[in-house]
């Protein structure tokens, strides 16, 4: 579902601002230092950083769990201040962990979260819901004797038994094999295709990549980037040559045009390039001006990872 420049965001942030205080021994901690971004509606919107960035906070913040120290968050225009009532009803938040009585039935826990959130008897969708994370089979077993990936999906479906226009999921899939990874991003797609404006913590850039219209990234409590995934993905203009040479290097092969230089094996560099400004040709003219004849040569192109350990890299502030 596509959004336009004057669609109202679906989750708008201003100047987010957490400071854990001070307990017993532990300083206090400020988690979230000014924190600005708008999620637009209809989309799914990557939010990725390092651990103890501050992303639970961020996502506790909206699901009302965590009190915010300064700074405005409105959920479907809803202040969560001013409006709280509307605010948690417009949306549903899937947790990091797994926690359900064993004893009830997926639809018992359906039935029981929609009660929580007053949804009426009549309007209550338990088995639409089932279907929708493909469990209806299991509507009656009990919850323990659900797989670690029914047990997810089931989280997913109690997190919209009130019908939220957002979805929130902290890290859905840490700890998942790669097939339920699978089923679990081709379910959030199928979310989003019906409407649901999708947010996801992960640390798995590839499916970020793969999946999120958006990405912002977080680190020691502040943005450093909130990009369409293409142009986050463009930044990764680093290209990398991997050259064995004829003789043994003790020590890096420098120049100034390469961006970094690295010995990754007793004959081998591994040098990092700017493609827009130089060739893999240029580079290996400048190796052999050095003296050294190449034996061998591959090439690499940086990826999301890349621009994420550049972007994360950077200094951190004081707390
Ligand atoms: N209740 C708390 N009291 C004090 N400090 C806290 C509390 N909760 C989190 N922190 C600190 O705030 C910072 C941000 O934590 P947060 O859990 O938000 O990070 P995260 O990005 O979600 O990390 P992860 O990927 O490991 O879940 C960390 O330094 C953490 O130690």
């Amino acid at each position: 579902m596509a959004s336009t420049d004057d669609t109202p965001p679906a989750i708008r942030i201003r100047d987010l601002v957490k400071r854990y205080a001070p307990t017993g021994k532990a300083p206090g901690k400020l988690a979230l230092d000014g924190v600005s971004f708008d999620v637009p509606q209809g989309q799914i919107f990557g939010l990725l950083g390092p651990n103890g960035a501050g992303k639970s906070t961020l996502i506790n913040t909206l699901a009302g769990l965590v009190m915010k120290t300064s700074g405005s968050v409105e959920i479907w225009g809803h202040d969560i201040d001013h409006d709280v009532r509307n605010a948690k009803a417009s949306i549903g938040i899937v947790p990091q962990e797994i926690v359900f009585d064993p004893f009830f039935t997926p639809a018992e826990v359906l039935d029981n979260q929609a009660g929580l959130y007053g949804v009426p008897k009549a309007m209550r969708r338990t088995m639409e819901l089932l279907r929708a994370v493909h469990l209806a089979d299991k509507a009656d077993a009990y919850a323990r004797s659900l797989s670690g990936g029914m047990k997810r999906r089931l989280l997913i479906a109690k997190a919209m038994v009130h019908a939220p226009p957002v979805l929130v999921l902290d890290e859905p899939t840490a700890g998942v094999d790669v097939e339920l990874r699978r089923q679990l991003w081709e379910l959030v797609g199928e979310l989003n295709r019906d409407g649901v404006t999708v947010v996801l913590t992960t640390h798995y850039l590839e499916e970020a990549e793969e999946l999120c219209d958006r990405i912002a990234i977080i680190n020691h409590g502040k943005l450093i980037a909130n990009k369409p995934t293409r142009e986050l993905v463009d930044m990764a203009r680093e290209k990398i040559v991997v050259l064995t040479l004829d003789r043994s290097v003790d020590a890096a092969v420098q120049h100034p045009a390469f961006l970094k230089s690295v010995v990754s094996g007793e004959r081998q560099v591994e040098i990092s390039y700017d493609k827009d400004r130089m060739t893999a040709g240029e580079v290996m003219s400048l190796v052999q001006g050095q003296g050294f004849a190449i034996v061998d040569v591959s090439t690499r192109e940086a990826d999301l990872e890349d621009v994420f350990v550049t972007l994360t890299s950077q200094p951190k502030e004081a707390a």
